[in-house]
């Protein structure tokens, strides 16, 4: 029988484990559009090394993550930690911009590391740009290459890991939000357009973003199992905050900066290391930064 009393009960047990109360999030959100003049329809995540981005914005409103109610804190150097409002372009298009991201690796649960994008659509946000520092997979991809993001592999998911476990509220979206469109056909589209106009022809990529847990780099067998089922990148984050803002009927574009190529060969006597990755971020710091900037304008023309 369904739903009998006993059933009932059971449901009711459940803990969330996806959430602070609805009424929480609203107070983080109305706390921030107290405090900032803008009214962004844009947010945008700066990944490791890549938060220069919101230096770039102008008439900015910034607030540390340690002074915003309920809000993570960041933890891992190159993340900055801030959150900025401004203008971003030619155009001065409004937009937020999260310097700095939260990782599962930091011991931060999965609704904490997507807390800020609810409070983005909870501000009126909706399109979502994820910025993300990886390592190559594809041997047609170098270091310094961008790639625009088609797909997502969730392998946290795959293991029953994600924002969306838990009791659902409808209030942020449905209980089983599909993924199949995940990354947005339009905005790719005005992405790809973007790229040979900031002179980014030459290592522009649109490809698949495998997620993994980290903190560790992939061992060799590994690289080579996310090679072989469809991953032209590895990363660490991203994909629960595109889940989450998919779940609340945001639009989402991501870009992965190659930051290094994955060891795939046990020969071989390189290794991966975070400081190359946050150089790499630095050097290409201003590519992303146009290549973003060019996507906004065109978006609030
Ligand atoms: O926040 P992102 O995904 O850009 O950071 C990447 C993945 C790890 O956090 C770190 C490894 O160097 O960079
Ligand atoms: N998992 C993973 N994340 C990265 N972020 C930047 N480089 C890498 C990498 O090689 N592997």
């Amino acid at each position: 029988m369904m739903n009998g009393p006993a059933e009932r009960k059971e449901e009711a047990s459940v803990v969330p484990v996806n959430s602070l109360p609805f009424d929480e999030y609203v107070r983080t959100a109305n706390f921030l559009r107290e405090k900032t003049r803008h009214r962004p329809k844009i947010a945008i995540i700066a990944g490791s090394g890549l938060g220069g981005l919101g230096n770039a914005l102008e008439q900015t409103d910034i607030f540390d993550y340690h002074d915003i109610p309920n809000f993570p804190v960041s933890t891992v150097v190159g993340h900055a930690g801030r959150l900025a409002f401004g203008l971003l372009g030619p155009t001065q298009v409004p937009v937020v911009c999260m310097q700095g991201r939260f990782h599962a690796y930091e011991g931060y649960p999965q609704w904490k590391i997507t807390f800020p994008v609810r409070i983005f659509k909870l501000l009126g946000v909706e399109i979502l740009i994820v910025t993300n520092a990886v390592g190559g997979l594809n041997p047609e991809y170098h270091v310094g290459d961008i790639m625009l993001i088609k797909d997502h592999i969730n392998f946290a998911g795959f293991a029953g890991v994600s924002a969306l476990c838990g009791v659902n509220d409808e209030r942020w979206g449905p209980r089983f939000p599909p993924m199949n469109d995940a990354y947005d056909k339009g905005l790719r589209a005005l992405a790809r357009q973007t790229a040979p106009e900031c002179q980014f022809q030459d290592f522009f990529h649109e490809g698949t973003y495998a997620m993994v847990g980290g903190p560790m780099f992939e061992t060799c067998a590994e690289a080579r199992m996310l090679r072989s089922v469809g991953g032209d990148v590895v990363g660490m984050s991203t994909v629960s905050e595109v889940i989450t803002a998919r779940h609340c009927g945001m639009k989402v574009l991501g870009f992965s900066l190659i930051t290094n190529v994955v060891i795939q060969d046990e020969t071989s006597d390189d290794t991966a290391n975070h400081q190359e990755v946050l150089q790499v971020g630095i050097h290409r710091a201003k590519a992303m930064q146009d290549l973003v900037s060019g996507v906004v304008t065109k978006l609030g023309s």
